[in-house]
């Protein structure tokens, strides 16, 4: 498939920055830059209004550019025709050009009543019907109009599906924790029957709600976790009659869920041009919904499509997405940083970055570029990260002192939720927030570290056989974002940043972010491997390996 770009790093503003790079990398000493330029941070952040949850900040100001980089990276964005693309993106085409399919989440959460054309009809009309439908059942739910097979109200939703089919409905149900309306959320995706086991100690079934969430509805784990939750449920109710009072469907495939056995009128819609892991603002939201209610459903809707806005319209020097994107290519391509950190500073948020796992790794997990040749510079960074201060006692030795390169993301809401003991607990986690990207920025040299030891008595080889250990080396760049308070409106424009990050990489990178093959050979092989498991016979089909593991295993069965 001939892409439309030349191969990133034969762009004349790459090879620009690369001389730069070359050059002058070693000068870029953040902690000097500020000194260089008291007026850093006002260059180098941006503060977004919300309608009604505050202000966003956006704080790059702890990054390894200048007056002259910068605007060469914003060069590359304009040469790489993210604009374009972007366009492109919001008005249909068909982008995802490896399954000819346009990528359309946006549609989901277009708040205005302009339609959205794909293939000269207009998607809306579909969309609100589905949120039309998504509303009326959920506060059916919530009331309790909707009722199980034994006439009691639902207490319990079981959300049975993986991938994008789960890691969004969690994250978000996870996140606005606080906004909850009363009912228990469960999340099963791994096929480990210990994750189903465990939900179905803790449910009864006169009372639950399974919701199988699938874009395919043909995922193994899904479909066989799915049938294990309805064989349980009529081994209590004994009646097949159940099911549609305690199973509904979020798929696009609606064959595929009425041979499961569940009623076209109990299954939720959506369509091939919403991505799975693009795909909580769809029917795959319902597990959303049913947490913190339609209402505040609507409000992440919203909040998305504020962001969406902003994208659309903001000048790249003045648009959160790109400038987060710009950052990302600049440590990947020319610091060769391969991870990038997401550190929220909200315990609710602890499913951020398992998020954004699926959502960045598996846009821009990819080694071919749209023109089918393989790349010559890096793409997708590996995605990582834990809440704070948590992550401070695991793995921030690592970020402060290890020998990689790690730009990190920080992330907090200048309010809690639960402002306990008086509000010290968020003093102390916010202090943790901001004392972590000042001290990755400026370090701790030798001669502070000196005087440090020596004013704690030590003098000697004692004290400089330890000084080495307790030098900072800082300029370890982060970005840090700041809203008022994590509410639906905030959590919305927070994730559709990220969407939008993530495609402006794939665009400057040439690749197809909306694709997945990657997850298909595993799958294929499992596949195989799956009947050789039904016996005890020795298997000798494979490579050594995988033939000594699976006897191994075979042999420890009993
Ligand atoms: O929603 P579904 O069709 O069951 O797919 C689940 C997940 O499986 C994949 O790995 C694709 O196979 C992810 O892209 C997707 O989110």
């Amino acid at each position: 498939m001939a892409g439309t770009l030349p191969p990133l790093n034969t762009e004349p503003v790459f090879k620009k920055i690369q001389e730069y790079y070359n050059a002058h990398s070693q000068e870029l000493v953040i902690k000097d830059l500020f000194v260089k330029d008291p007026k850093r941070f006002l260059k180098y952040s941006l503060r977004l209004s919300t309608p009604k949850d505050g202000e966003i900040l956006l704080d790059y100001s702890k990054n390894r550019v200048n007056e002259d980089v910068w605007p060469m990276l914003l060069e590359l964005a304009r040469v790489r025709r993210v604009a374009e693309a972007r366009d492109a993106m919001f008005c249909g085409q068909h982008i995802n050009i490896t399954e000819n399919r346009a990528v359309l989440h946006t549609a989901l959460r277009n708040r205005s009543l302009d339609p959205v054309l794909l293939d000269n009809k207009d998607v809306m009309p579909d969309v609100r019907a589905e949120l039309a439908h998504m509303k009326e059942f959920t506060n059916q739910v919530i009331s309790g109009v909707w009722r199980g097979c034994t006439g009691k109200q639902i207490t319990d939703v079981v959300n049975i599906g993986i991938g994008g089919s789960d890691l969004g409905p969690l994250m978000v149900t996870e996140s606005l924790k606080p906004y909850g309306k009363g009912l228990h959320s469960h999340f099963v995706s791994n096929i480990d029957g210990t994750h189903m086991a465990e939900v179905l100690k803790k449910v009864c079934y006169e009372t639950t709600l399974f919701i199988i969430a699938s874009k395919t509805f043909t995922t193994q784990e899904t479909i066989t976790n799915a049938t294990s939750a309805k064989t349980w449920l009529l081994e209590h109710a004994k009646d097949e009659e159940a099911v549609a009072k305690h199973f509904v469907a979020l798929s696009t495939n609606k064959e595929k869920v009425t041979a499961f056995g569940i009623d076209s009128k109990n299954m939720f819609g959506f369509w091939d041009w919403v991505g799975g892991r693009y795909s909580l603002w769809s029917a795959i939201g319902l597990s959303i919904c049913l947490s913190i209610g339609f209402e505040n459903f609507e409000q992440l809707l919203d909040g998305a499509y504020w962001m969406d806005n902003h994208f659309r319209s903001a000048p790249f020097e003045k648009n959160a997405p790109v400038i987060l994107a710009l950052l990302g290519v600049w440590y990947s391509n020319f610091y060769k940083a391969e991870t990038h950190a997401l550190l929220p500073y909200d315990q609710y948020l602890h499913r951020f970055a398992a998020y954004f796992q699926q959502g960045d790794m598996e846009s821009n997990g990819k080694f071919v570029s749209k023109s089918g040749k393989p790349v010559e510079y890096s793409t997708g960074p590996i995605v990582w990260g834990e809440p704070g201060t948590n992550g401070q006692h695991a793995f921030y030795q690592l970020i402060h002192q290890g020998t990689r390169l790690i730009p990190c993301d920080f992330i907090a809401p200048a309010q809690t939720h639960n402002p306990i003991a008086n509000g010290k607990h968020h003093k102390i986690l916010l202090s943790n927030f901001l004392a972590q990207t000042e001290a990755l920025m400026a370090g701790k040299t030798s001669d502070q570290a000196r005087e440090e030891l020596t004013k704690a008595g030590l003098c000697g080889n004692e004290l400089e056989n330890i000084l080495p250990h307790k030098i900072f080396t800082g300029n370890r760049p982060t970005n840090s974002i700041v809203c008022k308070k994590i509410s639906p409106f905030t959590l919305g424009a927070l994730i559709a940043l990220y969407e939008h990050k993530i495609f402006v990489q794939g665009i400057i990178w040439d690749i197809n972010s909306f694709d997945q093959w990657g997850v298909e050979l595993g799958k294929q092989l499992a596949k195989a491997i799956e009947p050789e498991l039904d016996n005890c016979d020795e298997i000798s089909s494979h490579d050594s390996s995988t033939n000594g593991l699976i006897n191994f295993i075979k042999a420890n069965w009993k």
